[in-house]
């Protein structure tokens, strides 16, 4: 079996009349971690929505452990096992941090259940101390864990992680990393969208950089790291 399990070829997205992404292709492949780089605007959580049917692609084609996802609806691509962490976390605040977890409890794709509660709250121990809180009166940080957790409980086999560290304290942003390296090594494929290259190093091993909504690099983290044209031209460091 192959072990390409997302394809993205030619994907051009508009929103109305403005064109957004260009032929737009890359693979991400079984049990890696691909960031998704580039600066604010470039495209990369319009990728994210492309991949999801929420911001359908306009031509082009994305296809998902073998069969073509474009065109399908975003519970049904949610059904074929991929998981999306928004930029904006999108929490129940009203709701505890049990009650987010519980809403998403669904088996994957293949029908196993992988993530209970119990084990999320031995990945996430912050998240442990907290599970009758509110999610609304916790920090931006909490929220991005208990938005990646709540994700986990609908046992994705491919996770779409939208600038994760945007905004937050060094201490989560620590905490982040070390929970996408543990996730890493469960087989999980994980696309992590990132302006901080530096984040990414040492918990991604492919990478893909956009500007103004095209390819400008593919190849892997490590050879990126020492391109500095690429990376003094399109990343913010
Ligand atoms: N709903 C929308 N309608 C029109 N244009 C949009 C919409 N959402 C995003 N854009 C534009 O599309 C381009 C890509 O935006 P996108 O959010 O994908 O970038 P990004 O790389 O994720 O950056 P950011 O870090 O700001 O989220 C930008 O020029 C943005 O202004």
């Amino acid at each position: 079996m192959s072990d390409v399990v997302l394809d993205l070829r030619g994907v051009n997205v508009f929103y109305g009349a403005s064109h957004i992404l260009f032929d737009m292709g890359f693979q991400a492949r079984r049990g890696r971690t691909l960031a998704l780089l580039g600066r604010n605007g470039a495209g990369k959580s319009t990728t994210m929505k492309a991949i999801m049917g929420v911001a359908p692609a306009r031509s082009g084609e994305i296809h998902y452990a073998g069969s073509r996802i474009d065109g399908q609806a975003p519970h049904a691509i949610a059904r074929r096992g991929i998981g999306l962490v928004p930029e904006d976390r999108q929490v129940f605040s009203r709701h505890s941090v049990d009650d987010n977890l519980r809403i998403a409890a669904k088996p994957g794709a293949d029908g196993q259940t992988r993530w209970t509660m119990d084990n999320i709250y031995d990945a996430f121990p912050i998240l442990a101390k907290m599970r009758g809180r509110a999610a609304g009166m916790m920090s931006g940080g909490e929220q991005q864990l208990l938005s990646m957790a709540r994700c986990l409980m609908g046992n994705p086999d491919l996770i779409l992680l939208d600038e994760p560290s945007e905004g937050l304290a060094p201490i989560i942003v620590q905490e982040i990393g070390r929970l996408i390296r543990s996730l890493r090594s469960t087989g999980v494929t994980i696309v992590l969208a990132e302006q901080n290259m530096h984040f990414c190093l040492g918990i991604s091993d492919d990478a893909v950089v956009i500007d103004k909504g095209q390819i400008v690099y593919r190849g892997t983290i490590e050879t990126l790291k020492a391109d500095k044209d690429i990376t003094g031209r399109y990343l913010a460091i």
